[in-house]
């Protein structure tokens, strides 16, 4: 088991099924896809950064990876070890409270996270209590005051008395952030952790958890809706990317290959939409055909971007392509990955005006 990924999935898929209710009995029962068939390994000291339009499934998935919401089918292992096995306790070798300690999360709202009522060494002393019960108040205090110099929060002594309030919202995250990392967590969901903070400091707050996570070997599991965030976040960790579309990896690997030269035709829209990602280079038109996401109850049929897509052809509304290895590792879930597919062959589904036809 040593030599397993930190998390891995394994075919997972998250469905939700809302049943219309009791003023809704003729209603057909209208099932979300929102995580839909994804395996993905994270490594020890490893860097993922998923991103996607609102609503693809990011924050579902990263759940499901850290044991936070049951997947509806497949498997999400720690350490080799099945996370709803030790959940529901049938005779795991890593009990699930092992589990919940090494995978964290941090949201997008810190003061949510925070008791408003309790002053911050109390909310940091209590985490550290239950996992660390063979270390003395002193021992404690030390730890926290370490940690909160070494996120800024300086002198310690003067933030450890306040409360939740009395913190600015970058303050409060680094708290959070300090709170996670007192548990020494094998990985951290930072879900849209530094969206609600003032643009000039989500840099700082970037780097910042960066470089805690060299020093703690965490490894992050990074969610933005923000492609200029997750470039950065993977060019200076050297760290993954994956690209999400309607519950599915439509790209995943190294920035190199999935921004700097994007195979995926959704991919090509996501930095396209991005401005000056690149500076000016690029094409003048929106490489999509239309703007809006398709409904993920009623998914097309083939691949579920071809409705959207200028470079659809008949092969891409008839069959749903697989991820396919490209490149260094990249996979994309497009045919056009593969030079000798037959939708080569397949005539255009895209009128001159850029109308299916
Ligand atoms: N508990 C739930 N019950 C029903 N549907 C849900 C639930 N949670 C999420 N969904 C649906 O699943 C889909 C994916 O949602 P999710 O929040 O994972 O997306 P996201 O990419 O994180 O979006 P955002 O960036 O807006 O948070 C959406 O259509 C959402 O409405």
């Amino acid at each position: 088991m040593s030599d397993a990924p930190v998390v891995s999935a394994d075919d997972v898929s998250v469905h939700f099924t809302d049943s219309g209710g009791l003023f809704d009995l003729f209603s057909e029962d209208e099932t979300v896809r929102a995580v839909d068939g994804i395996s993905l390994d994270i490594g020890e000291n490893d860097v993922v950064t998923l991103i996607g339009e609102s609503g693809c499934g990011k924050s579902t998935l990263g759940k499901a990876l850290i044991g936070a919401q049951r997947p509806t089918s497949g498997s999400v292992k720690y350490r080799g070890q099945d996370v709803w096995e030790a959940k529901d306790g049938r005779n795991p070798e890593i009990p699930f409270s092992e589990i919940r300690r090494s995978l964290q999360i941090i949201h997008q709202d810190p003061g949510s996270a925070l008791n408003p009522n309790q002053r911050l060494l109390t909310s940091l002393m209590l985490p550290m209590k239950k996992w660390n019960p063979e270390l003395g108040r002193e021992r404690r205090k030390e730890r926290i005051f370490a940690l909160l110099e070494k996120v800024g929060l300086s002198p310690a002594e003067d933030f450890v008395n306040r409360f939740p309030h009395q913190l600015s919202g970058g303050e409060q995250q680094r708290v959070v952030l300090v709170r996670s990392l007192l548990l020494n967590p094998d990985l951290i969901l930072a879900d849209e952790a530094i969206s609600a903070l003032d643009v000039s400091l989500r840099v700082e707050m970037m780097d910042l958890m960066l470089e805690l996570q060299d020093l703690f070997g965490t490894s992050y599991l990074f969610i933005s809706h923000d492609l200029s965030n997750a470039r950065y976040i993977a060019e200076k960790s050297g760290g993954r990317i994956a690209v999400m579309y309607l519950g599915q990896i439509v790209e995943i690997g190294p920035i190199e290959q999935v921004i700097e030269n994007p195979q995926h035709p959704y991919t090509k829209a996501l930095k396209w939409a991005t401005p000056n990602l690149y500076g000016d280079e690029g094409e003048e038109e929106l490489p999509v055909r239309e703007i809006d996401i398709p409904d993920p109850v009623n998914r097309p049929t083939g691949c579920h971007f071809h409705p959207r897509c200028p470079e659809a052809r008949e092969t891409c509304r008839a069959q749903e392509p697989d991820l396919i290895t490209t490149d260094g590792g990249r996979l994309a879930r497009c045919y056009r990955a593969d030079d000798t597919h037959e939708y080569w062959n397949s005539p255009s589904i895209v009128d001159d005006e850029g109308e299916l036809r």
